[in-house]
């Protein structure tokens, strides 16, 4: 299994980002229109305030989701028993976003967002139509108007060597939405799983962008597009002395969005979140 890396700028780009969409789940783009030094800027931004204390003025809202999820609320992964060795800032734009942070986060989570609709486009393009039948109406109208549409900002504390056993920067899990876009962090340890169970380390150069598929896409696409499980490794040695911060922009559709007979896009997020643990 192989994850593509796709410049943004080839001629048949779309068609050979959808096929590693298809193969693994995941793709990776370069010469994309993302500029890094925008990137940078956040991930130094918000590690400054995740190292500050007004973070405790932003504690999530369990209704609405958005704000600060502390190390000792983050994520379990469906299945495991230890948290994620993680914090993290859910950023909607209706939501609650530390003053000083707004404007360069909303820029990107407005630019980012457009991406992700060109994106969606692409696969839209190329699913065969017997795929492309199960879904209740195009790709692109199930994220129109959507407010549901998550920049998750996180940050992986540096290592003291008193985590639980087994715990780890982020379980092996799939992301929930249809696309998830992934700027690569600012250090390694994102890995993906092959059919035959293997770990593989996705491609991660700084300025890379890594897009992957989530649940809600494998479910309207009947399985077509696979939600492969991925997950964050300890770093060792000098590594572990440094936070990793990362930035993914989870696609999600309005929540009336039909994805199969079995669910709405609403439905699934509420079933998930459960699961998770950061929602009764
Ligand atoms: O931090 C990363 O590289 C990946 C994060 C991730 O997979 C997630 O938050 O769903
Ligand atoms: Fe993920």
């Amino acid at each position: 299994m192989q994850v593509s890396v796709v410049d943004y700028r080839a001629a048949d780009a779309a068609e050979q980002f959808t096929r590693s969409l298809r193969d693994t789940g995941f793709a990776v783009l370069v010469n994309h229109p993302i500029p890094q030094t925008q990137v940078e800027a956040i991930y130094a931004d918000w590690l400054a305030f995740f190292d500050g204390d007004a973070k405790r003025d932003y504690a999530f809202s369990v209704d609405t989701q958005d704000g600060w999820f502390s190390t000792q609320v983050s994520e379990t992964a469906k299945g495991h028993t230890e948290k994620d060795l993680k914090e993290y800032y859910h950023v909607y734009p209706w939501g609650r976003i530390p003053t000083a942070l707004r404007r360069p986060t909303l820029d990107y989570y407005e630019l980012a967002t457009g991406l992700a609709a060109e994106l969606l486009g692409w696969v839209e393009r190329h699913t065969p139509a017997e795929v492309a039948h199960h879904f209740s109406e195009p790709l692109s109208g199930m994220i129109a108007e959507s407010r549901q549409t998550l920049l998750r900002v996180l940050r992986y504390p540096p290592l003291t060597g008193a985590e639980p056993a087994g715990a780890l920067r982020a379980a092996p899990h799939e992301d929930i939405n249809l696309l998830t876009l992934l700027p690569a962090a600012n250090a390694p340890g994102l890995q993906v799983r092959a059919r035959d169970g293997a770990w593989l380390d996705v491609p991660c150069d700084f300025g890379m962008l890594i897009v992957n598929i989530g649940d809600m896409l494998q479910e309207a696409s009947r399985g077509y597009f696979p939600s492969t499980t991925h997950r964050v490794v300890n770093p060792s040695g000098d590594a572990a002395r440094h936070s990793r911060v990362s930035l993914p922009l989870f696609l999600h559709p309005r929540p009336e969005v039909v994805l199969s007979e079995r669910h709405s896009a609403g439905s699934y997020l509420a079933e998930r979140l459960r699961e998770l643990g950061v929602k009764p």
